[in-house]
């Protein structure tokens, strides 16, 4: 004849057990991992976005970045030089007579060396370039163009390797799907890049499920600007269709989303020379960095359909670590008190 168990402590045995299943349940809740979705037009900086959070959480760039850059950077400087010529032919902005032959010349190059570096360094320096480079809304040649081509000498040297800073201003446009996973505080995050540009957008339906928040990528700086794939239309107007179509797909309708007004440093730069209103005549305002912050933002905003969901505005430079710092602290905290409410400590 065995012991009979005891009814209380039966009971506290299956309390114990309950509460450890809660605290269970609490932790995995806890440690489910935040998917963000990137999305906006091509250029916008979406993968600028992805490069800072690989600095800042994932080990930054091992060599094999490094190598993938070097190439990038050194080809793009052809490219680009090719593209000013010929900008400053159409836009009739004669370079110096004595840089004509070299110019010629310059069309017909296709690899990079450090001689090809130098002629590319004496064609920068031609002030119709420079000029023709101040009206690059009338064509198309990436923001960062200037950059590189005035560190030209570094870029040829035998011993260059990208810095940190060459990869975060050097575009190479994305195809397909990039992603990165990484854990802060015991939260597993993952982050995932998609091509913004037209041809790319067919793939980000695979991307769709279980996405924590979704990052929409804006280039304050390309309301004067056309798109590469169809010259006829407005930049910031194909990113304003885009993000109201996705933020009111069946998919989104209740996912939080957080808008990055991204480029602010070019958008900044720019209002003095190119005013707005010439490319959004319903505004009415003057030409005012804050005013007309507000006024895009608002547009972005107004015609999302579902106002329930919550939408965290914020104004960056990309290539800027601090600013990106600072979006992803303030994703952790509203990450953090979500799944505090969730399990109910709140
Ligand atoms: N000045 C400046 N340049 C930026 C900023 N954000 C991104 N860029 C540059 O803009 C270019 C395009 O950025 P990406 O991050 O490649 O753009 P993307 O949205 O990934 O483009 P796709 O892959 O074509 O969709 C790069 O040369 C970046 O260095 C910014 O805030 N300020
Ligand atoms: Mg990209």
């Amino acid at each position: 004849m065995g012991n009979k168990p005891n009814k209380k402590v039966l009971n506290e045995h299956s309390k114990n057990q309950k509460i450890e299943q809660q605290i269970k349940e609490e932790e995995e809740m806890f440690q489910k991992e935040v998917k963000l979705l990137l999305l906006g037009t091509g250029e916008s900086g979406k993968t600028t976005f992805i490069k800072q959070i690989q600095i800042l959480y994932n080990e930054g760039f091992n060599d094999s970045d490094r190598l993938l850059y070097f190439g990038a950077i050194r080809a793009n400087i052809i490219v680009h030089i090719k593209t000013l010529l010929k900008a400053s032919k159409d836009l009739g902005i004669p370079i110096k007579p004595e840089n004509e032959v070299l110019a010629t010349e310059f069309l017909e190059f296709d690899e990079f060396t450090k001689e090809v570096g130098q002629k590319a360094k004496i064609l920068w320096s031609d002030p119709a370039l420079k000029s023709v480079y101040e009206l690059r809304n009338e064509f198309y040649v990436p923001d960062t163009t200037d950059y590189f081509l005035d560190n030209v000498d570094r870029v040829s040297a035998d011993d260059f390797v990208p810095k940190e800073r060459d990869i975060l201003n050097c575009r190479i446009p994305t195809t397909g799907v990039k992603s990165i996973s990484f854990m802060v505080n015991q939260i597993p995050w993952k982050v995932v890049d998609v091509g913004g540009q037209r041809s790319e957008r067919r793939k980000w339906i695979h991307q769709f499920s279980g996405v924590s928040f979704l990052i929409f990528v804006i280039a304050m700086s390309e309301y004067d600007q056309q798109l590469f794939e169809d010259r006829t239309k407005n930049r910031m107007q194909e990113s304003m269709e885009l993000f109201h179509s996705t933020a009111n797909n069946k998919f989104f309708r209740s996912t939080h989303c957080i808008l990055l007004f991204n480029k602010i440093d070019l958008f900044q730069q720019k209002l003095s020379k190119s005013e707005f209103s010439l490319h959004f005549p319903d505004y009415s305002g003057v030409n005012n960095v804050e005013e007309i912050m507000e006024f895009i933002k608002n547009k972005f905003i107004q015609p999302v359909e579902n106002k329930e969901r919550k939408i965290y505005c914020h104004f960056t430079c990309a290539t800027n670590t601090q600013d990106i710092q600072k979006v992803f602290n303030s994703l952790q905290t509203i990450v953090f008190e979500q799944r505090m409410n969730d399990t109910g400590v709140f």
